[in-house]
């Protein structure tokens, strides 16, 4: 940064106020003449925070929009300055669907259905049980054996990957005899 040194000089004093806690909940306005430095004098602050100080850049043209009010938009900046992290944690199990078996009771609906999913990795094959609303999904995804599939264990939630590499020609109409020239 070349000259500005009033500005660097009060931009310290802030710094140091931040640092100290004692501009906490208040706002600093920069005013000037465009282009002269004062998005560079903030993100020089924000560096000389630390890694830790979180940065929220927005134009003036983003406030003004037909879909979001500009309320909302303000909002949105604010939370992403406050710069909230969501740390989730959820256990996945991926293979191979080895075979897929659903009892289905004549008596009762189809809420009652119970099956049993088989599934193999390159390390084991498991076996684990399935109640009604994956079943749904498996049937919503159209899973069958064959396919990669991973399964979110706290909500059983199915989804497909894509298909093994051994069955990828179960399909194709051509003998295992057809030679390619
Ligand atoms: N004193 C300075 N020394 C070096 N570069 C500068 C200086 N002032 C401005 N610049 C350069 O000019 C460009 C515009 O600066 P900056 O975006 O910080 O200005 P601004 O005041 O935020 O502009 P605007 O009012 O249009 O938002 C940047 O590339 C910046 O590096």
């Amino acid at each position: 940064m070349v000259g500005q040194r009033s500005a660097r000089k009060a931009a310290g004093v802030i710094l140091q106020m931040i640092k100290d806690g004692k501009i906490a909940r208040r706002a600093v306005l920069l005013a000037g003449q465009p282009g002269t430095g004062k998005t560079g004098i903030a993100m020089g602050m924000v560096k000389a925070l630390g890694e830790e100080a979180p940065f929220a850049m927005m134009a003036g043209s983003e406030i003004i929009s037909l879909e979001m009010s500009k309320t909302e938009a303000l909002t949105q900046a604010f939370r992403k300055a406050i710069g909230v992290r969501i740390k989730e944690e959820t256990k996945i199990i991926e293979g191979e669907v080895v075979e897929v078996s659903i009892d289905k009771p004549a008596s009762s609906g189809a809420a009652s259905m119970t099956g049993k999913l088989t599934l193999k990795t390159t390390e084991m094959e498991t076996v684990n049980d399935l109640g009604s609303k994956m079943i749904e999904n498996l049937n919503k995804e159209k899973i069958q054996s064959g396919d990669i599939v991973m399964i979110d264990k706290a909500s059983g939630k199915i989804t497909k990957l894509g298909r093994s590499f051994t069955r990828s020609c179960d399909y194709d109409a051509m003998g295992p005899q057809t030679k390619f020239v």
